[in-house]
């Protein structure tokens, strides 16, 4: 299939629960997400407890050239490992040059930020925000509230994942919940 045959088509994402009613979403349970967050005593119990699913996300199948787009969806739910706010994986992007857009639809959390450069940041999702994620960042979703975190994104379809890098390094940062608020601490696992 090449760029130019793709018809056009159309597609429904709830606007309060991110949900596809004619797709089906890739689901991501706890037990995908192993040595991502910092207590990995309250990873093992949860997994073994229940494997509760983090969060889940629309991929489509159009072809991975410069000239397509891939969007969708993300339903991040809401729920800490430890004191560790559910977070998606993150990643960079294979090609590093490609930017992101996030929308929130509901819910409300962060998109934490790094670049290879040791540049880091995070912005806020509340409906109606939307986040920009610049080339070179890679970017993790994290739910603040008590509410699923829902977002609609939009990328360059040739850019590809690279989990590698997260997998091996972590992120600089965590967000955790200290005296009932989100603090941003320096993560303990992370290796330079
Ligand atoms: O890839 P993860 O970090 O697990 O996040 C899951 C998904 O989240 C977002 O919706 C991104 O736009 C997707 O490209 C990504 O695959
Ligand atoms: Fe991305």
């Amino acid at each position: 299939m090449s760029e130019n045959t793709v018809k056009p088509f159309a597609l429904d994402f709830d606007l309060i629960t991110g949900l596809s009613q004619t797709k089906e979403s890739t689901k991501r349970p706890l037990s995908k997400m192993k040595g991502m967050y910092a207590d990995d005593a309250a990873f093992e119990a949860a997994v073994q407890n229940n494997d509760p699913l983090v969060y889940e996300y629309y991929e489509l199948d159009l072809p991975e050239t410069p000239g397509n787009l891939l969007f969708g969806t993300s339903i991040l739910y809401p729920g800490k490992v430890g004191n560790e706010y559910y977070m998606t994986k993150g990643h960079f992007h294979t090609i590093l040059e490609t930017g992101e857009v996030y929308y929130c639809l509901s819910g409300n959390g962060a998109m934490l930020m790094e670049n290879p450069e040791g540049d880091w940041d995070i912005q806020y999702f509340t409906p109606g925000q939307a986040v920009y994620v610049p080339p070179r960042y890679a970017h993790r979703s994290i739910n603040l509230g008590n509410e699923p975190l829902v977002t609609f994104y939009a990328y360059r379809a040739d850019a590809g994942h690279d989990y590698g890098t997260i997998e091996t390094k972590g992120y600089r940062k965590l967000v955790v919940e200290k005296d009932g608020k989100p603090e941003i601490i320096d993560n303990p696992k992370w290796k330079e």
